[in-house]
């Protein structure tokens, strides 16, 4: 049978350059695995307990010391930890509703009557993991020098600068500057993600120009200030359609340690059983924590975010599993549902966990006659990310 964990898993080949590498992070794959005889089931077992393991090898860098002052730039490394969010902008851009909509499932209409935030707001989700997110009023000097930045910023591992579209979003530009500027300076490590927010109003050509002016200018200023090689990350969001959900899920991805070896595995299962793309979704907040590494597009996303909906609304239904039946491998669910016309697009989906769901986009050719291979490889996934998770 074709298996997930085929003799090309520990693909790529070892390099030279790859043995020098130092970043924990980076799964290199640098050492040899275990001589295994063949491409059975048996010798990928023991493949998946090697990649297992060589993950769980990895040392994770401890969130007070990734954040010490004047550190060397470069890729922020993922911490260990729940992803803690910080959420940034001018009066009325919709800080607070983002961080209600997506952490305390607001509904996007009722953020018309959310008042001012006049102190910090912290909120917090707990789903498969725990989503930590701040919003600092826009009132609060950050950079100026007698205020406590390390209170703030400590721990924070993503700041998100939320410029309103449908305003004037000048002054936005040249406060982000001044934040980015600031952060280069002192907290080099926290990512710096931009969303070009209330996009919903706008028509497509105006959405695209307004989203290339705020790059071009935010990248030229940097540039001018030295600060040119620091990675800014940009989005166009929404509250009311699902571009706030892909946003986070990328924004919340970049801090998760295990990210590399949950890509790597995904890919591999959609090499193996013909799948266009494939989300490992945290249920409940509709945030997905990886995907394979081909490119994504929103409109995958919103089908299989639109099914992990129907999943949670049959499970309020009828009830979550119980706690106590988790690692019970027998009871997990699984089902393969046809979604198109033509009978031809599948959605396949499959409890990881409680939290968790594996869900897949497959087109023609990958029909209900793949299934047992299917079934065979995602149970081996699915114990791979087990011991994944306990690392
Ligand atoms: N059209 C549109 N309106 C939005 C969106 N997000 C938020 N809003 C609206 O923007 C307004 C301000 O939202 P808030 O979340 O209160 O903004 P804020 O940045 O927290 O405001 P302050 O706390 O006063 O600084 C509200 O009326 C929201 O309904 C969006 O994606 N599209």
């Amino acid at each position: 049978m074709h298996t997930l964990f085929g003799e090309n898993i520990l693909s790529p080949p070892p390099q030279e350059e790859e043995q020098a590498s130092t970043n924990p992070f980076d799964l290199a794959f640098n050492s040899n695995p275990p001589a295994t005889s063949d491409a059975s089931g048996g010798s990928s077992l023991q493949q998946n307990d090697w990649l297992t393991q060589h993950v769980q090898n990895l040392s994770v860098v401890d969130g007070a010391t990734s954040y010490s002052h004047g550190e060397q730039s470069g890729p922020p490394p993922r911490r260990k930890g729940n992803p803690r969010l910080l959420f940034m902008g001018l009066r009325r851009c919709g800080k607070s509703s983002v961080q209600k909509v997506v952490f305390e499932k607001l509904p996007p209409a009722e953020t018309l009557y959310l008042e001012a935030t006049t102190k910090i707001e912290r909120a917090s989700m707990q789903s498969f993991m725990t989503f930590d997110s701040a919003e600092l009023p826009t009132s609060l000097p950050v950079q100026s020098p007698d205020y406590d930045h390390a209170s703030i910023f400590t721990n924070i591992g993503s700041v998100i600068w939320i410029i309103d579209s449908q305003d004037e979003y000048l002054t936005s530009i040249s406060e982000l500057l001044r934040l980015a500027v600031f952060l280069a300076e002192n907290y080099p490590r926290i990512n710096l993600e931009v969303f070009i927010h209330k996009t919903d109003g706008l028509s497509e050509e105006y959405k695209y120009d307004t989203f290339r002016e705020v790059r071009q200018r935010v990248q030229d200023e940097l540039t001018d200030y030295g600060y040119g090689d620091r990675p800014v990350s940009y989005y166009q969001t929404s509250i009311f359609d699902h571009s706030i959900f892909e946003a986070m899920s990328k924004v919340i991805m970049k801090l998760l340690p295990a990210l590399p070896s949950m890509e790597t595995l995904l890919t591999k299962l959609c090499s193996t059983c013909r799948i266009q793309k494939a989300y490992l979704f945290d249920t409940l907040s509709k945030i997905y924590i990886a995907t394979d590494t081909s490119p994504t597009f929103l409109k995958d996303y919103e089908v299989c975010s639109d099914y992990v909906d129907v999943i949670v609304d049959i499970k309020q239904l009828y009830g979550w599993r119980d706690e106590g039946k988790q690692g019970d491998q027998n009871s997990i669910e699984e089902s393969m549902v046809s979604f198109d016309k033509s009978g031809d697009t599948y959605i396949y989906t499959r409890e990881i966990s409680n939290n968790l769901s594996l869900i897949c986009l497959m087109g023609q050719g990958s029909g209900p006659n793949m299934r047992p291979v299917l079934d065979y490889n995602v149970e081996i996934l699915n114990g791979a990310l087990q011991k994944v998770f306990k690392v």
